[in-house]
């Protein structure tokens, strides 16, 4: 990919951890344009991973071939217009904005229809991402496979046919790792709680949470079936299930995507 000129808008959380899978996957570090307001935000992107930093979102958008919008939603509509001006029509934008309609992105962009919506997520940065895509009217086949490149440099990628379905993306992947890390607190509290000392207790679901990941990534066979591999009938694991279940685990997590899928689609109106 050496030969396209990306540009990130926004060198954040997640545009870092997408700087960080492209630079892992062998982008020369100095040809990653990165634009950001904060002078805090320019040096430890510029000391940490090495790109070249711009206080000047018109100046480093004119430089792309690839535009890479990572904003916050709330501030979206003020740095699209402030950019609009410096695309040109063979500019393609990929907005990794949560909630943020292709419509409103193309208006902000005076009908720039070059744009794909992007969720990313932040094991993006150890090259372990997950990113769903969806597709403005303007792009070709070409610009299809060039934002399908950038992305798959910080992992895997699925397109998506209905754009309003990017809501649920976001709910499920996007914001998924959260749930997991979340978890990983809750079961270092309640090992902790148990009696275990608190660095071991962190220390076994940590190293826990890597294994069952590593075994989804690495297994053939899907969670249900490494589940169920666990569980001996009438064992330990049977009884943590069941008290899971007793407590609706399942309501939990569908009310928690239901709850992200809603915010996903209030930032979208504004
Ligand atoms: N953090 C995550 O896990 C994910 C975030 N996203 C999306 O990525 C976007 C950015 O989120 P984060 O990186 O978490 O936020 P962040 O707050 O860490 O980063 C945003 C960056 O934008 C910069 N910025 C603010 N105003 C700007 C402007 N006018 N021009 C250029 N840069 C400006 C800030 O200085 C900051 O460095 C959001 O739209 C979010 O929905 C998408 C997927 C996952
Ligand atoms: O919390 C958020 O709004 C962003 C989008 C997905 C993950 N972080």
């Amino acid at each position: 990919m050496e030969d396209v000129r990306i540009t990130f808008i926004g060198g954040g959380n997640m545009g870092r951890a997408l700087i960080g899978g492209l630079i892992a996957d062998g982008m020369r570090a100095e040809s990653i344009h990165v634009a950001d307001p904060s002078e805090d935000q320019r040096r430890s992107l510029a000391e940490d991973l090495g790109v070249t930093v711009h206080d000047d979102n018109v100046e480093a958008t004119r430089l792309a071939d690839v535009l890479v919008v990572a904003v916050k939603p709330q501030v979206m509509d003020d740095v699209l217009a402030s950019v609009a001006d410096a695309i040109d029509g063979h500019t393609l934008v990929i907005s990794v904005a949560a909630g943020m309609p292709l419509a409103r992105i193309c208006k902000g962009l005076g009908g720039h229809d070059r744009v794909v919506r992007a969720m990313p997520n932040t094991p993006a940065l150890y090259q372990a991402g997950m990113t769903g895509l969806a597709a403005a009217g303007g792009v070709s086949e070409t610009d299809r496979e060039r934002a399908t490149q950038v992305l798959e440099a910080a992992g895997e990628v699925a397109w998506v046919d209905d754009e309003a379905l990017m809501d649920v993306v976001t709910a499920v992947s996007g914001s998924g790792p959260a749930y997991f890390f979340s978890l990983v607190e809750q079961l270092t509290a309640a090992g902790t709680r148990a009696g275990l000392p608190e660095v071991t207790a962190a220390r076994l679901a940590r190293q826990t949470a890597y294994g069952a990941g590593t075994m989804l990534a690495k297994s053939d066979v899907d969670a249900g079936e490494l589940r169920k591999r666990v569980t001996s009938p009438g064992g330990t694991t049977a009884a943590a299930l069941e008290s899971l279940a007793s407590n609706e685990f399942e309501r939990i997590v569908d009310e928690a995507v239901q709850a992200a899928v809603k915010r996903g689609r209030e930032l979208g109106e504004g």
